[in-house]
């Protein structure tokens, strides 16, 4: 087992990377020293036919454990499910000396923190990842459900107690859901590693690379990078807004396509695309788009819009993004390979660019 450390300034806790610490859950909550009344595990449909089994039994030796299950998508990170989770905590008696863990993706790991730290104004919180795309929601703090009108528009900066990654459970992820993982790996990268660049270029040419044995490697490395960023800038007045990068569009098309139709990670990995041809136009960065645009072909992702999206309404919610100011749009952008810089467009600049971007970009 592999440990982390986010020392952030409201809070400081450990993530555990290894195989098979879900069957020692219950003694690293112990080792935490955390004593819970009542524990909820929240988690999806999938995930609990696959895993609540290993994870279940060692804690029902020694506390009262209930369970939560909602649907396996995007559209679980919804009001309904959040009042659910409440009502059921409520009904169940949950005080505030219980817990809730989040045993899955991003989206369990999102709504069970954002019920998590509004459940009489805070209760602890444990993310037990079971997704690629996990290193990255699993660690920082960040917790949320949708709006119709936009992404994670309701939510909470909320750490975790603790995250205890078991990559074993990695082995039933489909490609598909390793690729959208795979692309905030790339994110990382591009914002801060170089070299981690190169390696995963490297190592990783088509979908069947994003696997053992890179796996656990990928995940403390992207860990690693996120948990420095978070640790200088917890609550985004600055340096984080950098892990938003490819997500100004990324979270656009999501919202646009309808919450559960595009994966979180192909989204952000268009959005990467125009970020970075965006660069080179604004920036002269220099950076090699064609290079990168094979790449992700390669890979599977979409490297160009459907033609369906209407560049006036990706713009529109584009402008409704959090980094938004004073009626301008926010882009993170590159100087170069670890170099990322914030940008403001106007709105007509942003409409101008998208459409060049949608003729010129494709290769
Ligand atoms: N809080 C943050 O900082 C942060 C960072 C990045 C992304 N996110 C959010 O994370 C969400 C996406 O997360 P995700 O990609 O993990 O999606 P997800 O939680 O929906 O999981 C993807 C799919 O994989 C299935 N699954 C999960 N684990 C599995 C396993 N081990 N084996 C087989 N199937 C498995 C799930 O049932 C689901 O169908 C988005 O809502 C995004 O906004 C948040
Ligand atoms: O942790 C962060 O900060 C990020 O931006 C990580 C992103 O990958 C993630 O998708 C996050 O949920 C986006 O946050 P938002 O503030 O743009 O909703
Ligand atoms: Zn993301």
């Amino acid at each position: 087992m592999k440990t982390l450390h986010v020392q952030a300034s409201s809070a400081s806790y450990p993530v555990y990377i290894g195989e098979g610490l879900l069957n020692s859950a219950g003694n690293l909550l112990k080792e935490l020293g955390l004593k819970p009344s009542k524990i909820l595990i929240v988690t999806d449909k999938i995930v609990e036919r696959l895993y609540s089994k290993e994870l279940l039994p060692q804690l029902q030796k020694e506390y009262d454990v209930f369970t939560y299950i909602v649907d396996s998508n995007e559209t679980a990170k919804s009001f309904e499910n959040y009042h659910g989770i409440l009502t059921y905590c409520l009904q169940h008696n949950f005080d505030r000396s219980s817990c809730m863990m989040a045993l899955g993706g991003g989206v369990v790991g999102d709504l069970a923190g954002f019920a998590a730290s509004t459940y009489m104004r805070g209760i602890s919180f444990i993310q037990l990842p079971t997704t690629l795309l996990a290193h990255d929601s699993a660690v920082g703090g960040k917790v949320a459900i949708n709006h119709p009108l936009g992404k994670n528009m309701i939510g909470s900066f909320y750490h975790p107690k603790a995250v205890i990654y078991d990559v074993l459970t990695l082995e039933t992820l489909p490609p598909k859901e390793r690729r959208s993982g795979f692309a905030e790996v790339i994110k990382h990268a591009l914002i801060k590693d170089g070299e981690m660049l190169k390696w995963l270029h490297q190592n990783v040419s088509g979908p069947a690379d994003i696997g053992p044995p890179l796996l656990e490697d990928m995940i403390f490395k992207g860990i690693h990078i996120k948990a420095g960023i978070v640790e200088k800038d917890e609550k985004e007045t600055g340096i984080r807004a950098y892990l938003n990068f490819g997500h100004t569009l990324g979270h656009a098309i999501e919202s646009e396509a309808g919450y559960g139709k595009v994966p979180h990670g192909d989204a952000v990995a268009s959005g990467m695309l125009f970020a970075t041809w965006l660069s080179n136009e604004i920036l002269q960065s220099g950076l090699d788009y064609g290079k990168m645009y094979q790449w992700f072909k390669k890979l599977g992702f979409p490297v160009a819009l459907e033609e369906h999206y209407h560049t006036d309404l990706l713009i529109s919610r584009m402008t409704i993004d959090k980094k938004a100011s004073g009626g301008n749009i926010r882009m993170v952008l590159l100087q170069d390979i670890g170099q990322p810089v914030l940008h403001d467009l106007t709105v007509d600049e942003s409409r101008s660019f998208l459409q060049r971007w949608r003729k010129e970009g494709e290769l």
